[in-house]
């Protein structure tokens, strides 16, 4: 692979800072912002990144072996990580969009057998291949909108066999596809119908037949909850946790999204990684957030898109709880696979800072799935996972919304945009 060499960055984003963990308070607005910046990748990793003025001491004799891009009057970042999908699923919601704008809840659509049950039916049906195509093609746009990691939840199957399809499905991607994709086991989505007035037996069945058949073939780095009133308590949600803890599987929590329902709480009881949503959080789970070190991961383009208040992104802050952001990519909430708008939102929603947005979209999104060694910063060593965008600054990159300013992307090296 022929070396590449960035020049001329008006601002090349490394994200690196002193701070030894996930970004918290006004460790978050630290980006390492180099001006005039450039970068040399060979072998799929950064080899040094520094300004333009220093790489010309060091790498002007190489410069005919490489391929020179000049990124005067642009952006360069860490590819951005989503930390929060449920990017596999067979077929599409569009009629209950319809019914939410005519008053229906989110909840009231669930309960009535909408919802993650209708996505349920349809991932049911759909064959592996159909799973292929479509997540691939929602994968691509992932990698055009500057995406170059994404967490995964299986939680559309809600029986053994379509929650193991789900996994394998993104095991084969991450053969397939050039972003990596991060798996977590979520058979804790939904109780499916044919378990309706059993739920403690369907608890009981993830537990003793799925985490187990999950954890022997090593499908899942994660297990995730949905903790919310008249889907998963926060007894049964404990006990799903734990017993994954057994099986290796590290905790997260969809919590207090719909009502308050101590869902931070717990996640900092079973020591989550990372817990989700959080519209709802008590001002006692956002402190034992913090104390537990657990990151919230926001998803504003959710709340949004339910016409909820957005989670209070500053009282997190503030508290130090460490933020990271996601699309929530799924077929009825969220169904996006635009970071740089989520990023917006953040902004415009949550009153992050554009600085904050993006800390909260690279290193702490990698560090919310465990991959805080491989992406989320530009680093001698590192993986080249990497972002060129049409605008000067990270601030401009916040300040015009809704647009998808990415020039280039590469993945490890390998320019895919
Ligand atoms: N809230 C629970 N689960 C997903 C939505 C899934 C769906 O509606 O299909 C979420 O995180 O938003
Ligand atoms: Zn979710």
């Amino acid at each position: 692979m022929m070396p590449i060499w960035i020049k001329h960055a008006s601002q090349l984003v490394t994200m690196i800072s002193s701070a030894p963990g996930p970004r918290t308070g006004s460790e978050m607005s630290e980006l390492g912002i180099i001006e005039d910046g450039s970068l040399w990748i060979e072998d799929g990793k950064v080899i040094r990144a520094g300004t333009t003025e220093q790489l010309e001491q060091e790498f002007t004799e190489r410069a005919s072996e490489a391929e020179i891009i000049d990124a005067k009057g642009q952006l360069v970042t860490p590819g951005l990580v989503d930390p929060h999908t449920h990017v596999v699923y067979g077929g599409t919601r569009e009629v209950e969009f319809e019914k939410r704008l005519e008053g229906a809840s989110y909840m009231e659509i669930m309960n009535a057998g909408g919802g993650i049950h209708a996505t349920s039916s349809m991932t049911r049906e759909a064959t592996e291949k159909e799973l292929l195509e479509q997540t691939t093609k929602r994968l691509n746009s992932f990698l055009k909108h500057g995406v170059t990691t994404v967490e995964g939840k299986s939680g559309y199957g809600l029986n053994t066999e379509t929650e193991l399809k789900q996994l394998r499905v993104m095991k084969k991607l991450n053969e397939t596809h050039p972003i990596d994709l991060i798996p977590t086991f979520m058979g804790a989505h939904a109780v499916p119908k044919e378990y309706k007035g059993r739920e403690d037996e369907y608890v009981t069945h993830i537990i003793e037949d799925m985490i187990p058949k999950v954890a022997e073939e090593n499908l899942a780095r994660f297990n995730d909850v949905f903790c919310e009133k008249n889907v998963f308590t926060p007894e049964q949600s404990e006990r799903i946790l734990e017993a994954g803890k057994a099986y290796g599987l590290i905790p997260k929590i969809h919590a207090d999204e719909i009502e308050p329902y101590k869902g931070a709480e717990l996640a900092a009881k079973v020591g989550a990684i990372s817990a989700e949503h959080l519209l709802k959080a008590s001002d006692e789970g956002i402190h034992a957030m913090a104390d537990s070190g657990t990151i919230a991961c926001l998803l504003p383009a959710t709340a949004l898109y339910l016409r909820e208040e957005a989670a209070n992104a500053r009282k997190m802050i503030d508290a130090g709880v460490p933020v990271a952001i996601s699309t929530d990519c799924n077929p009825g909430s969220s169904p996006t696979t635009s970071m740089p708008l989520v990023m917006n939102l953040a902004c415009i929603l949550m009153r992050m800072t554009p600085a904050e947005a993006l800390s909260a979209a690279t290193i702490n999104a990698a560090w919310a799935i465990g991959e805080e060694q491989n992406a989320g910063i530009i680093d001698a060593g590192r993986n080249a996972d990497i972002v060129l965008w049409d605008v000067p600054s990270y601030q401009m990159l916040q300040y015009a919304f809704g647009v998808n300013h990415v020039k280039a992307v590469w993945k490890k090296g390998v320019r895919f945009v």
